[in-house]
């Protein structure tokens, strides 16, 4: 089996492929990974990927080191089924070509909207001929709500969850609407500017946190939770001799 370890600023995923099927999901701590040798224990693991966005503690560092089989550490220099034109490869964030690759896979020779909605929202954009041109990266949802109580004076730190109206009519209606339509229309601007340039354009929506949307634009939104860990599993494939 493949295992595959996706490092984000606030969790750590980690997944078991048997081919390109999808067996299981842990999310662990990024700090720690310290589900890892159980995990480890309970499937026969062949092959392992990781890609991480931070710094790796020394304990996440030994529990990698620890792993019982050749291990793939995601970066620029590893060969992609896609083509690369991000102008600072080495800068990349490699949860984002993971996602972008999870989609190029599932639709190949489509031009593709990737959004993923994790501790930032990133929005890549990936051509019918596999090139990755880039995209965007704004605030994520939960550091939107702490963003707003931490440089004010004024404002509670509200909860995603909750009376959710048009236009607020206090405090944390009003911060929670803000927020969640914030992003809603952000959404629905992108989809809606890069449809205009590319008619035929999907749209995959991924990362932890989920939206709604108007039934007009919900028609084209592919939603796959687990896209980067399909990514990275098609990498790992993609690399299977050199490792
Ligand atoms: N089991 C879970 N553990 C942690 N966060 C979760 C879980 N389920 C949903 N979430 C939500 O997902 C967000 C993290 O999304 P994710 O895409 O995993 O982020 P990142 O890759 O930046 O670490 C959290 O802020 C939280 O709102
Ligand atoms: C943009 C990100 C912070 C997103 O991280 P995530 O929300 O998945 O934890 C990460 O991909 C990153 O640190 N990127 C480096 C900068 C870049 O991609 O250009
Ligand atoms: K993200």
């Amino acid at each position: 089996m493949n295992l595959i370890i996706d490092i984000g600023n606030t969790v750590a995923k980690i997944a078991l492929f048997e081919g390109a099927d999808l067996k299981d999901v842990v999310y662990d701590s990024n700090f720690t990974l310290e589900s890892l040798p159980d995990v480890c224990r309970r499937y026969p693991i062949e092959k392992a990927i990781v890609a991480t966005v931070i710094d790796l503690t020394d304990e996440a560092e030994a529990r990698l080191a620890e792993l019982p089989c050749p291990l793939l550490r995601l970066g620029a220099d590893t060969p992609l089924p896609v083509e690369n034109l991000y102008e600072t490869p080495r800068t990349l964030g490699y949860d984002r070509m993971a996602a972008v690759v999870g989609a190029a896979e599932r639709f190949p020779g489509r031009d593709i909207l990737v959004i993923d909605a994790g501790t930032c929202i990133t929005y890549e954009f990936v051509d019918a001929a596999g090139r990755y041109h880039g995209g965007n990266i704004s605030p994520g949802l939960q550091m939107r709500f702490r963003a707003l109580n931490h440089y004010t004076g004024r404002l509670p730190l509200v909860e995603a969850e909750g009376r959710l109206l048009p236009m607020g009519k206090d405090t944390e209606t009003a911060i929670r609407a803000g927020v969640l339509k914030g992003i809603e229309y952000e959404m629905a601007g992108y989809i809606r500017a890069m449809k205009d340039k590319y008619p035929e354009l999907l749209v995959f929506l991924t990362g932890g946190d989920e939206f709604s949307f108007d039934t007009n634009l919900k028609s084209i939104i592919f939603a796959d939770r687990f896209l980067v860990l399909k990514g990275l599993n098609r990498i790992l494939i993609y690399n299977n001799d050199e490792i």
